[in-house]
């Protein structure tokens, strides 16, 4: 399969409000790749997951996320560019007033979902992927962190994105279940050539499970892909 580049940004500047957080950011990330993002607190990991799904307008450079371009986004274009991405956080995201094919249908129903049983099937697909087909009618609170996290990834996974952004999705889990997390995602990733990028301080985690590291420091992200060499 040829080489899919999902995000792809050039000499870009990341902003909170006036003030530049990042700077001169220049990045590849391909199909099916893993990459860490690290870098002590408040050195703008968010800030960059967030240009790339959106949330913050890029304003300077140029940034290309699973075919869509980042500059001139409006609230009319930001959900279509959302559909094709994958987003998970350390708290997860769940409705808690319902069980857990109802929260799956209910985003699939508010990303234009009609067909009751194409609506069923994927949400067994998606359940079924993250190991956990037989807990559709639990409700949230039922479920232990990691079962949760579990279903977080699910909804994540249900417009089949090329694309999976978490941040610190195992910053709440124990050990073992934070291993059982790094394990799903990798192999999701590698399974369905989903690009994953991933913000984390869990340093035991990157040890177990290697792979690509970006590390923000100083305004700057370093790519161990290019082993730390300036951008
Ligand atoms: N909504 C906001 N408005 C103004 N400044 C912000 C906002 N969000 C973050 N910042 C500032 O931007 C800088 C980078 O924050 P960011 O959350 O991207 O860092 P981080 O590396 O993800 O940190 P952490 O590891 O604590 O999550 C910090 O100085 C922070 O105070």
């Amino acid at each position: 399969m040829a080489e899919e580049i999902v995000v792809q940004l050039k000499q870009v500047n990341i902003y909170q409000g006036d003030v530049q957080i990042l700077k001169g950011v220049n990045l590849e990330v391909r199909r099916g790749e893993f990459v860490y993002l690290v870098g002590k607190t408040g050195t703008g990991k968010s800030s960059l997951l967030k240009t790339l799904y959106g949330e913050l307008a890029l304003k300077e450079g140029e940034g290309k996320v699973v075919g869509h371009d980042l500059r001139n986004q409006t609230w009319k274009t930001i959900p279509f560019l959302r559909r094709d991405l994958g987003v998970v956080f350390q708290d997860f995201q769940l409705l808690t007033d319902r069980n857990v094919k109802e929260n799956l249908k209910f985003v699939l129903k508010a990303t234009g979902w009609k067909d009751e049983n194409m609506i069923n099937a994927k949400i067994d697909d998606v359940l079924e992927k993250v190991g956990l087909k037989s807990k559709g009618f639990k409700m949230p609170f039922e479920m232990s962190g990691g079962e949760q996290q579990r279903i977080d990834i699910a909804r994540a996974l249900l417009n089949s994105p090329r694309l999976l952004l978490a941040d610190e999705p195992t910053g709440n889990l124990d050990p073992e279940t934070s291993d059982e997390i790094m394990g799903l995602l990798m192999n999701l990733s590698k399974d369905y050539g989903m690009a994953v990028i991933m913000a984390t301080h869990d340093y035991m985690v990157i040890n177990k499970f290697p792979a690509r590291i970006l590390r923000t420091e100083k305004g700057k992200v370093y790519d161990s892909a290019n082993q730390y060499a300036e951008n």
